[in-house]
């Protein structure tokens, strides 16, 4: 039973996620030939104050970035 785990920011548009979820479906399917129904893909949202890179949250990247 092949399981893709996608970790992502919060925000993004609900069908963007779940045409990404189809697409990372029909690439497993695709390239290991797994049957479809045994095929599971998680994603998975972390809230921007909760995701740092080089101590910084993304929120406060979003902050800075609009000059704040
Ligand atoms: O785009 C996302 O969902 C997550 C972005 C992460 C970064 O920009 C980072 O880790 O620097």
């Amino acid at each position: 039973m092949p399981l893709v785990e996608v970790t992502l920011s919060e925000g993004r548009d609900p069908a963007a996620i779940r045409a990404l979820i189809h697409e990372v479906h029909a690439a497993v399917e695709r390239s290991l030939g797994s049957p479809a129904q045994s095929i599971r893909v998680i994603v998975r949202e972390v809230p921007r104050t909760h995701w740092a890179a080089g101590d910084q949250t993304l929120a406060e990247r979003d902050e800075a970035s609009r000059g704040g």
